[in-house]
């Protein structure tokens, strides 16, 4: 398959015109032709060329206008002048502004021919350098640890799906990297320059939810005094992560359809469609499948965002990746604390590998920068550990016979609401008196595992 290649031509005399329209017809070249410069002036308005070839009459400077207008609208369209032999001095002047090359007339075919093959090698270069400072923007982005199978599959998923602009369904236990695997496939998309956002669909009320993701119209509700974008139409060009997409209210569900299928939105309160521009992925530690039985979720959304799923193990499925991040958290905190932390004892280590890790890599990462700063020597030992790995159980404040510190006591206390709650976030949320969104902030910051309540 030939990559398609776009030449616009303009040229005034029609004999001229058919003779270069032949010598430029070739695999993969669509070729336009105008013959006037306004024709030209409104058609590079529009659309993105390769390659811009144009006559130099004697007399009026349109095309100077022409070359002008497509070197600030399209600066990688190249333009080429043709010209008579009496304002090869014009030519020149092009050139000086920008014009790759020139052309006297009479001309060859074969000049022709040799002068789109060096615009086609220019657009080679231009490409593999976009490639290059794309990788070198890549490797300052988030980096995903591990050496297991499992995680060199997933590498290698995400280099494949990553450029073809498709949703995505990530699932996996909390804190098992999906959000991380997410920034990672928007960076190594087309869309890498734009903005990405991620938004907890079950962390917001469904009103909030909806206002959050589709915006709202003035007066939707009382106190909405001015339209207001949401997510998907100020993303314009970008990518939303919607974790949790499994707590994602019905009526929420139904504008996401149109999202998907239309590309469009309406705001709340509003009745106009309004074009978006977004790629979409989606995050769940739940089973969909599951919640479309149950009623709670659409079939059909469930469909549209299965396109490609990719399943992040949880940690105790790739024990052999946690001495890895064990290293790699202990260095990144050591530097960040400024501490003088060199390693963990072989017992730490110990401890570490036979836990079951239900809060995942964030319960890892969070056990290490802890120790980290409890640590004042080169070795994190079993005290710096929490009281749940060292093996202890927790009596109203105490563990066997260390105190608890109000952290610990906090997440032991949300621990046991959760546990009785049945994992009820709603229910265990009044329980402690504090609201939703805080309970969540609290469960991620310690780690916790959404199926181990
Ligand atoms: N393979 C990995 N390499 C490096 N860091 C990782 C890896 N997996 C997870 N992490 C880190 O662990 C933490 C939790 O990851 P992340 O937030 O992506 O998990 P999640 O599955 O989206 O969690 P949740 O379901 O709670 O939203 C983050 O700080 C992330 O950077």
């Amino acid at each position: 398959m030939y990559e398609q290649f776009r030449i616009l031509v303009v040229e005034d005399d029609p004999h001229s015109l058919d003779e270069l329209e032949q010598a430029l017809s070739g695999p993969g070249h669509e070729i336009t032709t105008c013959q006037e410069t306004q024709c030209a002036l409104d058609l590079v308005e529009r659309e993105a060329f390769d390659l811009v070839m144009t006559d130099l009459h004697t007399g009026g400077r349109g095309e100077l206008t022409l070359l002008a207008r497509v070197k600030s609208d399209h600066p990688e369209t190249e333009v080429v002048i043709i010209t008579g032999s009496s304002s090869v001095e014009r030519a020149v002047e092009a050139m000086k502004r920008g014009a790759l090359h020139y052309l006297t007339k009479p001309y060859s075919e074969e000049e022709v021919r040799v002068l789109v093959e060096r615009v086609k090698e220019k657009r080679i270069v231009r490409e593999e350098l976009e490639e290059l400072r794309s990788y070198v923007r890549n490797r300052q982005g988030p980096r995903l640890i591990g050496k297991s199978p499992q995680v060199q599959e997933l590498k290698r998923h995400i280099v494949r799906v990553a450029p073809l602009d498709c949703t995505v369904l990530i699932t996996g236990e909390t804190g098992t990297g999906k959000e991380l695997v997410s920034q990672m496939i928007h960076q190594n998309s087309k869309r890498a320059d734009k903005r990405q956002f991620a938004v907890n669909c079950g962390s917001l009320s469904e009103e909030l939810l909806c206002n959050e993701l589709f915006g709202h119209e003035r007066e939707a509700f009382t106190g909405a005094q001015r339209t207001t974008k949401g997510i998907f139409e100020s993303l314009d060009g970008g990518t939303v992560l919607l974790d949790e997409i499994g707590e994602m209210p019905m009526s929420a569900q139904v504008q996401l359809l149109r999202v998907l299928q239309e590309k469009k939105v309406v705001r709340v309160g509003g009745t106009e469609e309004v074009p978006v521009d977004v790629r979409i992925l989606v995050a769940t530690h739940r089973r969909l499948e599951d919640e479309v039985k149950a009623g709670r979720f659409r079939e059909d959304l469930y469909y549209r965002l299965n396109v490609f799923t990719m399943k992040i193990p949880p940690l105790r499925e790739r024990a052999d990746d946690i001495p890895l991040f064990c290293n790699y958290f202990l260095e990144r905190y050591a530097k960040d604390y400024d501490k003088p932390v060199e390693r963990l004892s072989n017992e730490v280590l110990d401890l570490l590998t036979a836990y079951s890790f239900p809060g995942n890599v964030r319960e890892l990462k969070n056990i290490i920068e802890r120790a980290v700063i409890l640590s004042d020597g080169a070795v994190i030992e079993r005290t710096h550990l929490p009281a749940r790995l060292r093996g202890q159980s927790a009596v109203c404040g105490s563990a066997g016979d260390l105190l608890l510190s109000l952290a610990e006591l906090e997440e032991r206390h949300i621990r046991l609401v959760l546990e009785k709650t049945k994992g009820n976030k709603s229910k265990a949320a009044q329980i402690l008196g504090i609201d939703r969104t805080s309970l969540w902030r609290k469960i991620k910051r310690m780690g916790l595992a959404n199926d181990a309540h």
